[in-house]
């Protein structure tokens, strides 16, 4: 009997590495899933478990009637379900490692978008794949691998969690990644940004990561100590990337939003560099692995182009047949002819220009129509990338836009997917998914090993080991990096010479250096020399190795800038909430050991600003130490006449900031009206509210000094009412298990205002129903 007590009193937390509920966790996982960590890492995990528990417990039994229908809705229902159910803290057992596929919808295969707001299907459409596509845009390994170590690895260093995808920050994601980039693989994508997100602020998804720069490193840092290959985290990487372009392009931040949006656009740089610290590891591995399986060919830059000179031939041939009198027109060439003319071009991107295959799926009518003229040729914009043809290129691509696409075009017998606004269509008109087919199939055409795009991008990047550092990174930047070269025709000339076509390397080398811009040269230094909170800027040797001794001055300055403007945001981020004075930053700024590139505090108090997201106001240092100290500043208590007192300000408070607290003992709903009935002066000097729990209590101020700070003075006690005069609302948080009621200001209060809050229409924040107030 006894031993069925304990049983049903028994708290059975989840093991989040096995996810069985054992009678004892930490017994558990001493014996079993973590039985080499140490007891402080076993401790950590059970401290996370049981607050897993709370949470499921307080939140995991509730559903939104509304968000079952979306998901019963949705193309995929069941993998929705699973994974709603996940993030809600359910564990499925047997689970298999590919569901079933979802029965195909008899009326639409296509994602319906229901107006403003609406989510996309999280799930791509179960449309069998023709061979013209595979719908990867990266080359994508398949997730990471969970292996059973691996996610022990990550529970302990607390990188398991994610939060719901269908939070709308997750699921706008998933539908532009899905609907508007076509990603087949876009689940996967946010399911890891979702994991970034929790990590950043276990609370909900949030974009104030993007200030807390050095946490983000840390992430980085973090989940590359874990066994998940450097592949895998680069791809964290890149998946957290398109999630800030999701942000800066496709939402309304810019208009909503402008400091942050800033602050995004800011983060994405140091993102760059965060990459690029991985980018040298991942092709080592990737090298490495190659060569442990057998299977790797060491392959060359000119063994890229070898499809092309080998199709050339064919390729002129149809392009003559459209040009000079008695041209004719696409319709007339074979189905194949045209073929080879769409795979040609493709391949010059991939394996010429060595561009990904995003820039095929892409590249747009638009993007095409607007190319601008450059010396030796054009250019093409595809978003931020540019694509430098010579007029040669251009002839192609002009005959390929107007004779061969319409005909792809025309192909579309069924009207469905119809790429009108793509550059590149596919031979039955949709848009292209997988540039990488066509080459091979390029390649098997003309019977020759298949190149893909990554070997060429590796060859590339090999050779390039071989030139000077400067022209190594104009490559690099144009090619890996992805980011808008100041000069595409310079880059292509490094690739040229890498593939063999420009012999004389140092003529051509010196060239590279003197045309390399100020904004290149920065780029550079910034990608081998981040710029850090602590460190020291790069040497003089160092910065003339990388930027050219013409640009190594001004490369110093800017990333001396970057670092004082790293070091204001990271003293900004210490003092939220509240208004730090002057004296109060600069004794701070004395703590940290910098010892030059200091900021000064005067330019880091005029920059200050509350915390744009109300809830993190308690996770502020500083408000965590004047709540503790009730040491709060700025106010002063003055008779207002015939209302007794009232509280003023003695300086100007920003709205968002925290004013004070009210103060006092925490007392149940019944006892804080026993207290009422006593007397109406005390009765005015009470805190009604609910809890997080929705349990009605009361804070009781009627002392006018708390137990707790006899000698402090308690402003909030004595702040009068005002519906509509106030300037100020009470918030509710929790400080370490502790109900803490903080006055807000809602708007830019002067110096020497009343402070007002409305004690609530229905007098339940105040005193409780019923009482009379008649001044109300
Ligand atoms: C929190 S105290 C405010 C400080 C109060 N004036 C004092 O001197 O102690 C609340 C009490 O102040 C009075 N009070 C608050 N707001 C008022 C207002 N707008 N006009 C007149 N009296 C007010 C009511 O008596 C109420 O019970």
């Amino acid at each position: 009997m006894a031993s069925k007590q304990s049983f049903h009193s028994r708290m059975f937390f989840l093991c989040p590495v096995c996810k069985k509920a054992p009678h004892s966790l930490p017994g558990h996982l001493r014996k079993v899933c973590m039985r080499n960590s140490t007891e402080a890492e076993i401790q950590a995990v059970v401290k996370e478990a049981k607050k897993e528990l709370s949470e499921f417990c307080h939140k995991g039994r509730f559903w939104e009637f509304g968000k079952i229908c979306d998901i019963l809705d949705s193309t995929n229902p069941l993998a929705r379900m699973i994974a709603e159910m996940q993030s809600k803290g359910l564990v499925i057992n047997n689970l298999p490692s590919v569901l079933p596929e979802p029965a195909r919808s008899t009326t639409s295969s296509v994602p319906q978008s229901s107006g403003e707001g609406a989510e996309s299907s999280l799930e791509p459409p179960n449309e069998s794949l023709s061979d013209e596509s595979s719908g990867e845009y990266y080359q994508s390994t398949g997730g990471p691998m969970w292996t059973s170590s691996v996610r022990v690895e990550m529970v302990k260093k607390g990188l398991y969690n994610k939060h719901s995808i269908d939070h709308p920050l997750l699921a706008g994601f998933n539908k532009y990644l899905y609907t508007d980039l076509g990603y087949k693989n876009s689940k996967q994508v946010v399911e890891t940004v979702s994991r970034f997100l929790h990590y950043m602020d276990p609370t909900e998804p949030n974009l104030m990561f993007v200030r807390r720069v050095e946490k983000v490193r840390e992430y980085f840092n973090i989940l590359s100590d874990t066994k998940l290959s450097k592949w895998t985290v680069f791809n964290y990487s890149k998946s957290l990337k398109r999630f800030m372009k999701y942000i800066i392009t496709s939402t309304d931040i810019r208009h909503n939003n402008p400091a942050l949006f800033q602050d995004c656009e800011s983060f994405m740089d140091a993102l760059y560099g965060i990459q690029s610290g991985m980018s040298k590891e991942v092709s080592m591995e990737v090298t490495a692995k190659k060569s442990e399986f057998g299977c790797g060919k060491e392959v060359l830059p000119k063994d890229c182009l070898a499809v092309l000179e080998a199709a050339f031939k064919d390729f002129q041939a149809v392009i003559c047949k459209m040009q000079g009198p008695g041209a004719i027109t696409g319709d007339c060439l074979t189905k194949n002819e045209r073929l080879l003319v769409l795979y040609y071009l493709e391949a010059v991107i991939m394996l010429k220009l060595v561009q990904r295959p995003g820039i095929v799926t892409h590249m747009t009518v638009e993007d095409w129509e607007g190319r601008s003229r450059i010396e030796n040729g054009v250019c093409v914009a595809v978003k931020e990338h540019k694509v430098p043809l010579s007029h040669e290129q251009e002839l192609w691509f002009d005959l390929y836009f107007n004779e061969v696409r319409p005909v792809m075009l025309q192909e579309n017998r069924t009207g469905d997917d119809v790429a009108v606004d793509s550059f590149f269509v596919s031979s039955s008109g949709r848009s292209i998914y997988n540039p990488s087919n066509d080459l091979k199939r390029l390649h098997d055409k003309y019977s020759l090993p298949s190149v893909t795009c990554g070997d060429a991008q590796r060859a590339f990047e090999a050779a390039a080991q071989n030139l000077s550092e400067v022209e190594r990174n104009v490559a690099a930047e144009r090619n890996y990096m992805r980011r808008t070269s100041s000069d595409p025709f310079l880059a292509l000339s490094v690739l040229d010479q890498l593939a063999g076509k420009t012999p004389q390397r140092s003529s051509r080398a010196s060239c590279c250096e003197t045309r390399v811009d100020e904004q290149t040269a920065y780029k550079t230094l910034e990608q081998f020399c981040p710029v850090t909170l602590e460190g020291p800027p790069p040497k003089r040797s160092r910065r003339t190795e990388l930027c050219g001794s013409e640009h190594e001055r001004h490369c110093y300055d800017r990333w001396r800038s970057e670092q004082l403007k790293l070091r204001e945001q990271h003293a900004l981020e210490h003092f939220t909430g509240q208004q730090p004075s002057e004296s109060k930053i600069s004794r701070w700024m004395d703590k940290q050991g910098w010892t030059s590139n200091v900021p000064q505090a005067a330019v880091v108090l005029k920059q200050w600003k509350p915390v744009a997201r109300l809830d993190l106001v308690i996770d502020s240092s500083f408000v965590k130490k004047m709540i503790l100290s009730q040491r709060w500043k700025g106010l002063t208590v003055r008779p207002v006449p015939d209302k007794g007192d009232g509280v003023f300000t003695k300086r100007p408070f920003q709205i968002g900031e925290v004013v004070c607290e009210y103060h006092g003992e925490l007392v149940s709903h019944e006892d804080g009206m026993a207290i009422a009935s006593t007397s109406s002066i005390r009765a005015g000097h009470l805190f009604f509210y609910r809890n997080k729990q929705h349990e009605a209590m009361c804070i009781d101020a009627h002392e006018e000094s708390c137990q707790c700070h006899p000698m402090k003075f308690n402003y909030g006690r004595l702040i009068r009412h005002s519906s509509k005069r106030a300037n100020i609302r009470p918030r509710l948080y929790v400080l370490n298990d502790r109900d803490i009621i903080l006055f807000i200001a809602t708007k830019d209060i002067s110096s020497d205002e009343e402070l007002l809050y409305d004690y609530g229409s229905k007098r339940r924040s105040f005193a409780g129903k019923g009482l009379e107030l008649d001044w109300m």
